[in-house]
């Protein structure tokens, strides 16, 4: 029902952008923080329709703040952007935790670090960061004799891992201390600083930001860090499963055509990538490459805002080019110059764990010959907002082999994670 110009005035809103934002396609708008925006309609929760002096586009629905129009700054204590209290509350029962003790992979590899570095640890300083239950802690007391370790916990767990800590008989190694590593204060600087920060697409959760402000204030000189590296891999692959549930489906369900709802599936299910996905090695198009590589030493906070890579793969294999998979990988180097690395990768050759993969699905698949390619480039954009979300930019091109080279197309699609 067509409404009237001044009666589609009347059901728009105002809003005020919280911070810039860039289009990254035809159908966004661009604007900056504090610009006013007219919402003419909201079709889905994370995208909404709206006009920018006469012009209009698709915004990012977190980006828009209702905030008296004027008031300059946001008040976080409306929305905390870190959302700790959410965070930490999660943080606060067993069922992560289980996940991540009941994850071998990731919880050996831990211990496979204290246990490889015991010697070297003898009357060290640790400082634990995020200990959760304190494994870590405890495995440096169980397997070494380090001369103390600070675990440090903000969420209410960490009234429990005190009691693990004197329940093991380690209170005299361990000293479990309540609160943000930010905000906490060691009565000296330590020689190791261990945490396990690592979120889905490595990133996510931007826990990260806590080591490295924690490893700028309490790690020594010369100090080690682990993990010590970091990449983010990335291949393209097939996920005839996944789009057989959620795509085909719609072709003939009981011998009805019901493909009209097949831009809703798209928009519904690949907009955002998915978590907790499962490649097989044979899914994999071709040799997976690293697209971003961490230095635990160098980087800086301000490095997260925008993480770029590039990319560039040759199939090996004919088939459905549905997406692009990631995992990451992280390696802790030893205490003694030319000790072994023990390395943690999450990817699909390597042992399960609870972070599983991460897959970004394409609005369209595309099919491949071996010898073709796929180059591009990724953007981690971490979100000015929300300050544990990101966006995943990727711009790929598909070129032919030298047999059929008109096939070649190029595409792009930003992923939110979340906001
Ligand atoms: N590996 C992932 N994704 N999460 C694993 C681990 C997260 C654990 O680290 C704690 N944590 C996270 N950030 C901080 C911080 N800044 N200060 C103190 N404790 C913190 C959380 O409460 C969890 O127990």
């Amino acid at each position: 029902n067509m409404q009237t110009e001044d009666e589609d005035e009347a059901s728009c809103e105002e809003y005020v952008a919280r911070s810039d934002f860039t289009g990254s396609s035809t159908d966004q708008l661009s604007f900056s923080r504090g610009d006013r925006l007219l919402v003419h309609a909201k079709p889905s929760s994370e995208w909404w329709w709206a006009e920018l002096q006469g012009v209009i586009g698709y915004v990012p629905a977190s980006y828009m703040s209702q905030d008296a129009a004027g008031e300059e700054e946001e008040d976080p204590s409306i929305e905390d952007p870190w959302q700790d209290e959410e965070y930490f509350g999660n943080y606060g029962t067993l069922r992560l935790h289980l996940e991540m003790l009941s994850d071998k992979s990731r919880t050996e590899a831990y211990r496979q670090v204290i246990l490889s570095n015991s010697a070297s640890l003898s009357s060290k300083r640790v400082m634990d960061l995020g200990c959760g239950t304190g494994i870590i802690s405890l495995f440096c007391a169980q397997l070494a004799r380090p001369s103390m370790v600070y675990a440090v916990e903000a969420s209410s767990m960490a009234e429990y891992t005190r009691q693990l800590v004197k329940q093991n008989g380690y209170d005299e190694v361990v000293t479990v201390l309540q609160g943000r590593a930010e905000e906490i204060e060691l009565p000296e600087q330590v020689d190791v600083l261990v945490s396990e920060w690592m979120g889905n697409c490595l990133l996510f959760e931007f826990m990260v930001e806590s080591v490295l402000l924690a490893r700028d204030r309490w790690l020594r000189d010369g100090g080690t860090i682990w993990p010590s590296s970091a990449a983010l891999t990335f291949v393209p692959c097939q996920a005839d499963s996944y789009y057989a549930e959620k795509m085909a489906f719609w072709e003939r369900p009981y011998g009805l055509d019901f493909t009209p709802l097949q831009p809703l599936a798209q928009q519904e299910f690949f907009t955002k990538p998915k978590f907790s996905h499962i490649i097989e090695p044979c899914d994999c198009l071709a040799a997976p490459c690293d697209v971003i590589s961490l230095d635990m030493y160098t980087l800086q906070v301000g490095d997260l805002e925008e993480m770029k890579g590039q990319f560039h793969f040759c199939v090996e294999k004919s088939g459905v080019f549905h997406g692009f998979t990631a995992w990451f990988t992280v390696c802790f180097e030893s205490l003694e110059a030319g000790g072994a690395t023990v390395e943690l990768n999450t990817g699909p050759n390597s042992g399960p764990t609870h972070w599983k993969q991460t897959l970004f699905m394409l609005d369209r698949p595309v099919s491949v010959c071996a010898g073709d390619s796929i180059s591009g480039t990724i953007v981690l954009q971490r979100n000015p907002v929300w300050r544990r979300h990101m966006t995943v930019t990727l711009h790929w091109t598909i070129k032919g082999s030298t047999d059929n080279p008109d096939n070649s197309q190029a595409g792009t699609k930003s992923f939110p994670m979340w906001r």
